[in-house]
């Protein structure tokens, strides 16, 4: 029977390098992170630092697992909490969902986690009061990045594997990021194309938030602000009993766990917390919109995060991404500026009629992308029916009727209301509750 088996991770000082390494069958893997220098020695020879190795050890070991997703995992020589315990085991369940579900493996409640006995950490680094944002080039983070400005609150751009929009977003930004380049085992991509072994999608938030957490710990914060919004909390399809979340990574539930893991490894100094949680995806396009500075500078199309991916996409206009976030932003921009930024008016565009009604419900399921619930799409659609600039363009006009006949006006119009009201469901601390600045135009 196989098992996957992880390994401890070596640390080398010197070059700011860490090694994981992973077996399984009889495939040796090594995965490299840059982290940088400058940091203090004494931190990079921490207990917590070498704690949060162990942590992300776990976590990333996702990529080589899901060749062969054994029930068996092997986790004895790392030192974990009760709280990375619970987080692990909901990486690799939860985490891997829409692998299984996608490759029909029936793996929830099947994984046997072998883990040592239990660590009760002691502590021994200071967690100084600084932020670390994550960047993923998108309109999320710029939108969290324009928030925190517009409060005058300092924090420090962070990013794994930075190139294109990633690139021109944080050069917008004063404060000097910090970048951590990431190397996926070389083998993985040969086993990729091996009859046998299988491939799909891994939780790349709970990965970049591992290696956040290495930052931390090794040059002196205190919190990891992300840019999740309350919609990526919404599953895509029921599959082996469970709702399965292309973006479980970036869900509630989620949050919460890596934020306990983190509490429990720095006797609760280290913060992790979404400061989107409280906006639907279509607020978060109404705070977007609200000014123009960042239009030529981000993408949320995931074409450019590709591991081959050099040369600027900015925005292919074919992918669910592009087409959603089209759909966001419109309510708040004329056709002009939204063209400008993807370089096309998709909501104009005849042969996009199913990617549309996928997107909103009529047809299918939800995409496996990062794209708001289906309830907000089709509230969306329908809201652009009623403004005059966007009444007439191809999409909206042909379903508009479709939208009435399947879910009626009242529905959605008060999905609309809700949609710009925030919630409460949230654990972002007071000082970052920016309410006020939210409201204002
Ligand atoms: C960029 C992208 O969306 N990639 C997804 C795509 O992978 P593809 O094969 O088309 O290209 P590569 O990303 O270059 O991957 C090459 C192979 O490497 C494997 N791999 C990659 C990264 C990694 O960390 N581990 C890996 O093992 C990958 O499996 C390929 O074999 O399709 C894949 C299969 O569905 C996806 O897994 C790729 O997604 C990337 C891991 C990725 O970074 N995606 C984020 C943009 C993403 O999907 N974010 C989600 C949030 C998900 C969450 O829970 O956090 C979102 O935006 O909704
Ligand atoms: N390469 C990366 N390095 C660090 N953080 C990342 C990276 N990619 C994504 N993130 C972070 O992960 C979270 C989810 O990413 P997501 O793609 O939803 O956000 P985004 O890129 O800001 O916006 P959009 O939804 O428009 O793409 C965000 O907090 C984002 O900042």
């Amino acid at each position: 029977m196989s098992i996957f088996v992880i390994h401890p991770a070596e640390f080398h000082a010197e070059t700011g390098e860490v090694r994981f390494h992973y077996q399984l069958e009889d495939h040796r893997f090594t995965e490299r992170l840059e982290l940088g220098v400058g940091f203090a020695l004494e931190r990079a020879q921490s207990l917590d630092f070498a704690h949060l190795l162990d942590v992300a050890a776990a976590i990333l070991g996702v990529s080589y697992y899901k060749l062969k997703a054994p029930t068996q995992i092997d986790l004895t020589a790392l030192s974990l909490t009760a709280e990375d315990q619970k987080l692990i085991q909901d990486v690799y369940e939860n985490g891997l969902g829409e692998f299984y579900t996608r490759n029909d493996l029936k793996r929830f409640g099947q994984i046997d986690f072998n883990f040592a006995p239990t660590l009760k950490p002691v502590h021994d680094l200071d967690w100084p009061e600084q932020s670390l944002v994550l960047i993923g080039g998108g309109k999320d983070s710029l939108v969290s990045v324009d928030l925190l400005t517009r409060a005058e609150i300092p924090f420090t751009p962070f990013a794994v594997n930075p190139k294109g929009p990633i690139v021109t977003s944080t050069d917008q930004i004063k404060q000097k990021p910090i970048f951590v380049r990431r190397y996926l085992s070389p083998n993985l991509f040969d086993l990729n194309n091996q009859p046998g072994f299988y491939n799909g999608h891994v939780p790349s938030t709970a990965i970049n938030s591992a290696i956040a957490a290495l930052i931390t710990a090794l040059y002196g914060y205190n919190e990891i602000i992300l840019s999740n919004e309350r919609s990526a909390s919404e599953g895509n399809v029921e599959f082996d009993g469970r709702q399965v979340n292309h973006q479980h990574s970036k869900s509630f539930n989620f949050e919460q766990l890596i934020a306990e893991s983190f509490a429990a490894a720095s006797q609760n100094k280290l913060d992790y917390f979404s400061l989107l949680r409280p906006f639907s995806e279509v607020r978060i396009g109404q705070l977007f919109a609200r000014t123009d500075k960042f239009d030529q500078h981000f993408s949320s199309c995931n074409e450019n995060f590709k591991q081959n991916q050099d040369g600027p996409t900015r925005w292919c206009t074919n992918c669910p991404k592009c087409h959603f976030v089209s759909l966001i932003l419109a309510p708040f921009m004329a056709p002009n500026r939204l063209q400008k930024i993807v370089g096309k008016n998709v909501l104009d565009d005849a042969t996009k009629l199913n990617a549309f009604r996928e997107l909103s419900g009529l047809t299918g399921h939800k995409p496996w992308e990062c794209v708001g619930e289906i309830l907000e799409a089709a509230a969306a659609l329908w809201h652009l029916a009623h403004q005059d600039q966007w009444r007439d363009v191809a999409i909206v006009k042909t379903l508009k009727p479709e939208l009435d006949a399947f879910y009626g006006a009242p529905t959605l119009e008060s999905a609309w209301d809700q949609l710009l009201q925030d919630t409460n469901q949230h654990n972002v601390p007071e000082k970052y509750q920016l309410n006020e600045i939210a409201r204002a135009s």
